[in-house]
């Protein structure tokens, strides 16, 4: 279970399926695969950029049965020397800021080093490097 560190993510599964994503409530929900159909996942990047409008779903990969399985992932970040930082359009007049801007190259940077050898990925997010102000 993990969240994508990207900016937006496009996933295309087969018809053995298998990935499943984390709703508000917690519930897992199969993504059933369908032809012809696309995956498109928001990445951390854009949760923060967002100021959390556009939530960075933890997801993950479930097979119910012993079947190979094919999928291919397009991970679209931003350039590394970015700043994310989410704009006064989005944060609204009276808002707050909840992650401190950050620099691109510096998140990835601390999502390597922190997922090296863990299968747990979660607490290893975006919250967690650039801390939610709100709390
Ligand atoms: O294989 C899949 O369907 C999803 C893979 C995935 O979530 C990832 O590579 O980040
Ligand atoms: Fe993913």
């Amino acid at each position: 279970m993990h969240t994508d560190m990207s900016c937006v993510t496009i996933v295309c599964q087969d018809e053995i399926g298998g990935l499943q994503v984390r709703s508000r409530e917690g519930k897992w929900m199969d993504i059933n695969p369908c032809a012809d159909t696309i995956v498109v996942n928001v990445g951390d990047l854009m949760h923060a950029w967002s100021n959390g409008r556009l939530r960075s779903s933890e997801h993950r990969v479930v097979l119910k049965r012993n079947a190979s399985r094919f999928s291919v992932a397009f991970f679209w970040c931003f350039e590394d020397e970015k700043v994310i930082s989410a704009p006064d359009e989005v944060v609204g007049e009276g808002g707050a800021r909840i992650y401190t801007p950050f620099v691109c190259r510096e998140y990835l940077k601390f999502r390597e080093s922190s997922e090296r050898g863990k299968f747990d990925k979660v607490g290893f997010t975006v919250k967690d490097f650039a801390g939610d102000l709100k709390q």
